[in-house]
């Protein structure tokens, strides 16, 4: 898989702040919300700290899985699947949250599943837009965002010099 050609580095701190935004975002919208469906592994990060912030104390998972191989290039695996009470009257009442949205392609899925729940993402690009309803910050679809739990500490070219980040 080729990877698009602008990079967008998160650090933890800049992760937090942002979904403490989103988490402002969704106190806006004066909804309770009964549960908290994380899209694992992405996901489970900012359903923590939303939880906390929006003292959501009840948190489910769907488990799916990209398979990045060269034959079966996107295709998606269920692993787990949403309680069936949640998926009660459509969803309704539940906040399904994702770490970003690219194609919107995982979103959809999960929609299918739940069409009447809230989708939030922290990041969107724009193909993915339409496919959730809150989010944070846009980025271009050929940018690449770099979380900071798939990131270490390293030496950076100067810009000068072809840096990408
Ligand atoms: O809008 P899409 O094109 O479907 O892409 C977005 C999804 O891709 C990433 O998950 P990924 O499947 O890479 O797995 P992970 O969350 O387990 O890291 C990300 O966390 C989103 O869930
Ligand atoms: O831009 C991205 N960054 C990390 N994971 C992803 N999965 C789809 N798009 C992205
Ligand atoms: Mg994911």
């Amino acid at each position: 898989m080729s990877l698009p050609d602008k990079a967008f580095p998160v650090s933890w701190d800049q992760f937090h702040r942002d979904t403490r935004a989103l988490s402002w975002r969704l106190s806006g919208l004066g909804q309770e919300f009964k549960a908290i469906v994380c899209i694992t592994r992405g996901g489970l990060v900012p359903a923590a700290i939303i939880s906390r912030e929006l003292n959501i104390r009840m948190i489910d998972t769907v488990c799916i899985a990209t398979r990045h191989d060269y034959v079966n290039q996107g295709d998606t695996v269920l692993l787990k699947g949403i309680s069936p009470e949640l998926m009660e009257n459509g969803g309704e009442g539940v906040l399904v949250v994702d770490d970003l949205t690219d194609t919107g392609k995982t979103a959809l899925e999960v929609r299918a599943m739940m069409p009447k729940a809230h989708f939030a993402c922290v990041y969107a690009k724009p193909s993915g837009v339409p496919t959730i309803d809150t989010f944070v910050t846009e980025v271009s679809q050929d940018t690449w965002i770099y979380f900071p739990w798939d990131m270490g500490f390293t030496y950076q070219e100067p810009i000068a010099k072809g840096h990408r980040g």
